[in-house]
Parts: C-alpha cells; structure tokens; sequence
C-alpha cells in the first residue's frame, strides 16, 4: 500500500494505527504505517494496487525531527558541526551530544554518509549526508553525488540493521539543487535499493517540508513506483520469486528468533568481530569503490577514544567549497542568540570571513529560510546550543543516561579532547584566519 500521510490527518489519529517495529513514545508524534486501508488525503484518488515495493516506502510532510524511526538521515554541510535547515533543526532537537559525537568523526565528503546516535531524537540513530551544491544548475557529479547520499545513507542502515529510515528533501535547500530532478533522483536510487534489499528494511519514508516537494513526491511516487507493474521485465519477476523464498525464509527465522531492532553500538561492534569472515566475503564481492566507502564509513563510524594527535582539524580552510553563511533578519536575530554560547562564538568566526555567496543560492536559500520560518518550522524555537566544553560531568553522565547507545563512548574523553584542541590548533586556527 503507498502511504501517503499528510498534514491534514492529526499524527495522534494516525499514530493510532501505529504497527511494526517502532517503540511508542506516547509523548512523541510517530510516523505512520497503515497496513490495511489506504490511507490517505483529502481528495484521495482510487486504492493504489501497488506491488511489494511500495509496501516499504511512505510519504510525510513534516518535521522530521519528531519521526519516531530507526534513522533519520541529515542533510548536513561537510563539517558536519551543524547550521540552518534541516541541520540546523536536528542538532537542536537533539541536544549537545550529536555536536560532541559530530565533532569527533572528522568531516564528511560530498555523497558519503556517517551515522550518529539520534541522543534526545525520537529517531535511535542520525545518518549525515553532505550533499551537492548545485547553486540551482546541475552537472552529471551533481546527480551523481546526489545519488550517493541515498545510496551512503542505505548502506549504513543496511550495516546497521536498521528498518525504518527517514530522509529530507537533500541538496534542495541552501544547496540549491532543483527539486523536481532531485526528486527523481531519490526515488529511483531508493527503488533500487530496495529491489535489491528487499529485505532488508521495513519503511524509508520520503520527508517533505515544502508544500512544492510535497506535489512533486506525491507525483513522482505513483509513477517511479506503480511503472513496475507494467514494464516488470524477466528480471524483476525473478527477483520477486528469490525474494519470496527470502520471504518465507525470514518468516520461518523470524518465528525462531526475534531480530533486534536496531542494535546499539557496542552490540554492533562484537557482530563484527565474530563475523568478520563474513564481513571479508561481503567487501571481497564489493568493488573497490564501495570497498573504500566500507572501509572509510566503518571504521569511522565507532568513535573510538581518540589522542590529542589524531584530531582532524575542522577549521574551514579544510571545507573550502562549504557555501557560506547566509546572514538574513532572522539569522541575525539566530545569530545573536547564538554569540551568547561559546559554540556559536566559534562557529561564526569559523563563517565570518565568508567570502560572497552565490546570489541564486542565497535568494534560493533566502526563500527557503523564510517559508520554512512561515511554516512554523523548529527552526524558530532556537534553543541555544550548550557548548561540550561546559558541559559538567553530570551533564556528560545525562547524555550518557539519555542514550543507552553511547553507554560505551567515552563523552568526556571527546570533551577533553576538543578542550585540548581549543586551547591547542582551533585557537590557531582561528586566529590564523
Ligand atoms: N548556513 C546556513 O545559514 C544554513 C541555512 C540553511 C540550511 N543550511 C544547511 O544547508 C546545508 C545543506 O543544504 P541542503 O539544501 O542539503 O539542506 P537544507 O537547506 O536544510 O534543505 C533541505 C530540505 O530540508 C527541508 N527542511 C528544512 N527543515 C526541515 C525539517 N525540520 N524537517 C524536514 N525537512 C526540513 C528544506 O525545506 C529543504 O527542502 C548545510 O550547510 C546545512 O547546515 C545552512
């Protein structure tokens, strides 16, 4: 059944028909999953008789900093230390230890992904992926990065075992990567994804914030996804016919052992010891470029206590091509709020001498900023973000409280590290600028 859920039907009613893996946070508005009736809006068209793979994807228009899944995906900027949009949002909704676990993975390239805890999230786990700048024209790496964010984005929660997934409209914003083919984009590599991981997962739900991607989506995704019932080729029904063995397979499994749902980190770190023989079959079966996205998205992605030498330099002469700071009324109103915390401090002097932004971008990004702020996006409750460096321990100790995942990464190791950085290179760093 394609779901698509949108603003018109209260969340509480639809949670109502909540089912599936998903813990029910009662204070917490969840994304929906019906599974019987069609669900759907206003002027609802017939039933969608849709086949298999569109069971596994939704629909919603929202915030989705409130969806209750097993990831969110971040469309981040490559320092991955938080801004505006969709960014912006998430690191407030999910307070000071995403930026400290943020800190500590070194970047992120455009079209790689790299996973966090989602901490105060509804969501358990937050995939960040950097985009492309399309500064509203596009080239054949712009579609292809664009490509990788979603194709990163799976993968981790494929390593993970993550079944439910939620991603934003990525590069459409500040990034100015026009909506329609960035659309196109997602749906497709999404689609087969799952033909070839069907079983992978339970939900990947497409999270529009815009009204304009909303009509786009609800367009796109009859027509990527209803296509397979008249041009399914000899392929596709072959695959249907593994994926029903893999079907009844998983369903006798299932009944013998229950899958975790999502496996905090420290569990996922003792599966890759004991089955490292099979991780070495999967990378041995990968091609080299997926083998160095493995390899660069796993090993990255355990923080590991990290000395003093093996921080990676944040400073923004490493993110040259970052587009810059846009500093419009309500960033400025944003902006002053945030000189009041030590992060803000630095973040901004990171951006102050910001050369100048693409005009396109910036109205593009200008406009974004102001109907988001009309959609009463969170971006307006701006809460500002504590700083890891005064953090007390029983804050460090809540953080580790607040996310059983992290219960083995040393938050205030981190912490002492980014003291010893910011009294040793940022300091530096920033003065050099
Ligand atoms: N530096 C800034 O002032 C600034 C401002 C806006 C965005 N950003 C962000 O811009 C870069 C990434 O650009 P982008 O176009 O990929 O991302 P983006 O600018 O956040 O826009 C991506 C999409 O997410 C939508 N969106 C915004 N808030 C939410 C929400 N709460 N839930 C769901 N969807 C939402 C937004 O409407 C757009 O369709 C990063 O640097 C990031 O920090 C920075």
């Amino acid at each position: 059944m394609l779901m698509i859920c949108t603003p018109h039907i209260s969340l509480q009613c639809m949670s109502a028909r909540l089912t599936g893996n998903f813990d029910s946070k009662p204070h917490l508005a969840a994304y929906v999953q019906s599974t019987t009736d069609t669900l759907l809006y206003d002027d609802a068209p017939e039933e969608l008789q849709v086949n298999s793979l569109c069971d596994k994807v939704s629909l919603y228009q929202g915030d989705i900093t409130q969806l209750e899944v097993d990831a969110i995906v971040n469309a981040a900027n490559s320092s991955l230390l938080g801004g505006g949009g969709v960014d912006g949002c998430i690191h407030r909704a999910s307070g000071p230890c995403l930026f400290a676990e943020c800190r500590s993975l070194g970047g992120c390239s455009t079209g790689q992904a790299k996973i966090t805890c989602g901490y105060e999230l509804p969501a358990k786990y937050v995939i960040h992926t950097v985009g492309p700048i399309a500064r509203g024209h596009l080239n054949e790496n712009h579609k292809m990065d664009l490509a990788n964010c979603y194709q990163s984005s799976l993968k981790l929660a494929k390593e993970f075992d993550l079944r439910s997934i939620a991603f934003p409209c990525i590069s459409t914003g500040i990034y100015g990567f026009p909506n329609e083919p960035a659309a196109a984009i997602a749906l497709n590599n999404v689609k087969e994804w799952l033909k070839k991981n069907h079983n992978e997962i339970d939900r990947v739900i497409f999270c529009v914030f815009l009204d304009v991607d909303f009509k786009i989506y609800k367009k796109e995704m009859t027509n990527v996804f209803l296509k397979d019932d008249d041009n399914k080729d000899e392929d596709d029904i072959e695959d249907d016919d593994g994926q029903k063995e893999d079907e009844q397979m998983n369903e006798v499994m299932g009944k013998m052992e229950q899958k975790p749902k999502s496996p905090p980190m420290k569990k996922y770190r003792a599966k890759k010891s004991e089955n490292s023989h099979d991780d070495q079959e999967e990378k041995d079966t990968l091609s080299s470029e997926d083998m160095k996205d493995l390899n660069q998205t796993t090993e990255d992605q355990i923080p590991s206590p990290k000395t003093p030498e093996d921080k990676t330099d944040l400073s923004e002469e490493n993110f040259p091509d970052e587009p810059k700071e846009i500093n419009d009324t309500e960033n400025e109103e944003r902006i002053t709020e945030r000189k009041g915390s030590k992060v803000g401090q630095e973040d901004l002097k990171e951006n102050e001498d910001t050369d100048e932004t693409d005009v396109t971008m910036e109205s593009q990004g200008q406009d974004d900023i102001n109907r988001e702020s009309t959609l009463n996006s969170p971006v307006d409750e701006v809460k500002d973000p504590v700083n890891i460096n005064q953090m007390t321990d029983e804050e460090i100790d809540l953080c580790q409280e607040t996310s059983p995942e992290v219960a083995s990464y040393d938050v205030e190791m981190c912490s002492q590290n980014i003291t010893e950085s910011s009294g040793g290179n940022e300091k530096t760093a920033i003065t050099e600028d």
